[in-house]
């Protein structure tokens, strides 16, 4: 008998195919040599299925699930919220690849801006998929620019691979810093007060 899965509310469930994620990790387990009826291994197929359901819960949402509240407070100047912890999974390796996420946009000039914690979400949505950093920073972006419609926004990550770290190259605590600039913080003076709010640590 599966455990329920406990999951954000806002996660429709039912996409998420459980028999078969517990079937291809206890094959993946003969595969690379285990007993997966020994004992300590025998609910790890379960486990980790519903693991992944988790850590994949991003494929299920759209960024409108998550920018849905919406102020209009008249503040038309830059709002940057920095150091937004990020946990992904590398597309190539199903490894993860953690870091922060910096996410800044300059308002409409009607003075539209979400709740802060909506841009910590939305970087959730597109974190919680198979991804590269590329894609999930630009994607970030994308969608802030479709949803609140700002004059700019920018979104900075970097990450450690743990593809780099634990095999491969080996190379761990190597930093991969992506950017995502769009509209008037593009503009080089606004870009560099921006990435000055970013890296002033
Ligand atoms: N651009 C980009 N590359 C990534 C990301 N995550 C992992 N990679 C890279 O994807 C590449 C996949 O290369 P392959 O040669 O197909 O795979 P591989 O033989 O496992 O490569 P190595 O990691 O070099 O051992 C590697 O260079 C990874 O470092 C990412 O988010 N963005
Ligand atoms: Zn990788």
């Amino acid at each position: 008998m599966i455990d329920p899965v406990t999951l954000d509310q806002s996660v429709p469930v039912g996409a998420f195919d459980q028999a078969r994620a517990e079937k291809a990790v206890r094959e993946l387990l003969i595969a690379v040599g285990e007993d997966p009826d020994r004992e300590g291994l025998q609910e790890t197929p379960a486990r980790v299925a519903r693991a992944y359901k988790e850590i994949f819960a991003g494929l299920w949402q759209e960024p409108e699930d998550v920018l849905t509240t919406t102020f209009d407070l008249g503040h038309d100047e830059m709002v940057l919220v920095k150091d937004i912890e990020v946990f992904s999974t590398c597309e190539h390796h199903l490894v993860p690849f953690q870091g922060v996420a910096h996410v800044g946009y300059i308002p409409s000039t009607s003075g539209k801006i979400t709740g802060l914690s909506k841009l910590a979400r939305l970087v959730d949505v597109y974190a919680r998929r198979p991804q590269v950093q590329e894609r999930l920073t630009s994607q970030v972006a994308d969608a802030l620019m479709r949803i609140l419609e700002p004059r700019g926004a920018i979104v900075v990550v970097e990450c450690e691979h743990m593809c780099m770290s634990m095999r491969g190259i080996r190379k761990p605590g190597a930093k991969t810093i992506t950017s995502a600039v769009r509209g008037q913080l593009r503009d080089p003076a606004t870009r560099a007060e921006a990435m000055s709010l970013i890296l002033g640590r």
